[in-house]
C-alpha cells in the first residue's frame, strides 16, 4: 500500500528532518506540520502548520491524508503538565483526527523509555511488561496503549516504533547499542506506512547493532533489513561511558532513570 498523501508531525525536529529529506519523493504528496518554521515547501511537499495541542489544527492537518507518521511532541523528561499536554493530548488528537476522517494507519515514534528500567542484561522483545523511566517514557506508553485501543475498536493500523537513540552517528558507548541512523530511520517508518495489514505492532526502532538489547521481534513482517551496524564505530566511542556501577549505566534508559533528572523541566515552558 502506498498512501497518496502521507503526513508528517514533528517535521521540524531532528527525526523529522532527516524524514523529510529521506521520504520527499517516495509519496505523490509529503505533508509536513509542526509548530515551528518548516521553511519553504519543496516539490511533492505540502506544510500545514498545526500546534498538536489543538484538535481542530491537527484535524485540518490531517484532512485527506492517508498515513501519518507521528513524531511530533516533548522528545525529553519535562514535568507532567507539558507531558500531558502535548505528548498525551497530542497523540489522542492524532488517532481520534484519524479515526474521524478514516485515515488508515499511524506510525508513532515510541521510545526505548517505554521500558527504560529493564537491565542492560536483559534482551527485549516488543511484548515484555513496560517499564517506563520518567513521564516522557509513560507518555510513549500510553501513546502505545491509545494505539492499541484505536486498532482493535476502531481499525486504525498502528505501528509503535520503540526508537531507541537517532543520531548522525554513535557518540558514546550506549550508542553501540542504541543507535538508530537516520537512514535506517527513513527505512523503518516508510515500511510502517507502506507494508500492508499489519493490524497493531510493536517493534525496536534501532539499527543491525551487534550489541543491541532488544530483539528484531517484528521486523520481519515489516520487512526492515537495517543496513547500519554502530559496532563499526566502537573502537571511537566505547571508552565513552560513566561509573558502570551507576544505575543509569546499568539500566537501558540511561540517564533517564536517575530519579534526579528533570530533563527539560526548569528549561523550557
Ligand atoms: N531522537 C531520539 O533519539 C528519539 C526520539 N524519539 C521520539 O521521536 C520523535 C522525534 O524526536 P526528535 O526529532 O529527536 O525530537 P525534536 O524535539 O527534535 O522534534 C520534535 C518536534 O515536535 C515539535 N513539537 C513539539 N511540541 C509541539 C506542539 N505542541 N505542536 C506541534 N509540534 C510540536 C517540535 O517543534 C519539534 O520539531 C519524538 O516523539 C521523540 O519522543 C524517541 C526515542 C528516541
Ligand atoms: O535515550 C536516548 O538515547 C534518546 O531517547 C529519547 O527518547 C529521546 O527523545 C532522546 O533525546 C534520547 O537521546
Amino acid at each position: 500500500m502506498t498512501p497518496h498523501t502521507v503526513l508528517l508531525t514533528g517535521a521540524a525536529g531532528q527525526v523529522g528532518s532527516a524524514l523529510r529529506d529521506g521520504l520527499r519523493g517516495r509519496f505523490p504528496v509529503l505533508r509536513l506540520t509542526d509548530n515551528r518554521n518548516l521553511g519553504e515547501a519543496q516539490a511533492g511537499e505540502e506544510i500545514v502548520p498545526a500546534d498538536l495541542t489543538n484538535f481542530d489544527e491537527v484535524r485540518d492537518a490531517m484532512e485527506g491524508v492517508g498515513a501519518v507518521i507521528h513524531l511530533g511532541g516533548i522528545a525529553d523528561e519535562h514535568t507532567y503538565e507539558r507531558i500531558r499536554d502535548v505528548n498525551f493530548d497530542g497523540t489522542y488528537h492524532v488517532l481520534e483526527a484519524a479515526r474521524q476522517l478514516g485515515v488508515r494507519r499511524v506510525a508513532f515514534a515510541s521510545s526505548i523509555h517505554a521500558v527504560g528500567f529493564y537491565p542492560r542484561s536483559e534482551k527485549i522483545g516488543p511484548d515484555v511488561p513496560v517499564r517506563p523511566d520518567t513521564y516522557y517514557g509513560v507518555s510513549k506508553v500510553f501513546g502505545e496503549a491509545l494505539g492499541r485501543m484505536y486498532f482493535e475498536r476502531y481499525g486504525v493500523e498502528f505501528v509503535g516504533v520503540r526508537i531507541c537513540s537517532f543520531q548522525p552517528r554513535p557518540k558514546d558507548a550506549r550508542h553501540l547499542s542504541t543507535w538508530l541512523s537516520p537512514r535506517d530511520a527513513v527505512q523503518l517508518f516508510e515500511r510502517a506506512v507502506t507494508t500492508p495489514d499489519v493490524g497493531f505492532l510493536t517493534v525496536a526502532g534501532i539499527s543491525g547493532n551487534t550489541r543491541r538489547w532488544m530483539t528484531p521481534d517484528g521486523w520481519d513482517v515489516l520487512g526492515y533489513v537495517p543496513q547500519d551496524d554502530a559496532e563499526a564505530y566502537a573502537a571511537e566511542v566505547e571508552h565513552l561511558h560513566g561509573d558502570p556501577q551507576d544505575i543509569t549505566e546499568q539500566r537501558q534508559g540511561g540517564i533517564f532513570v536517575d530519579p534526579t533528572y528533570t530533563g527539560l523541566a526548569g528549561k523550557e515552558n
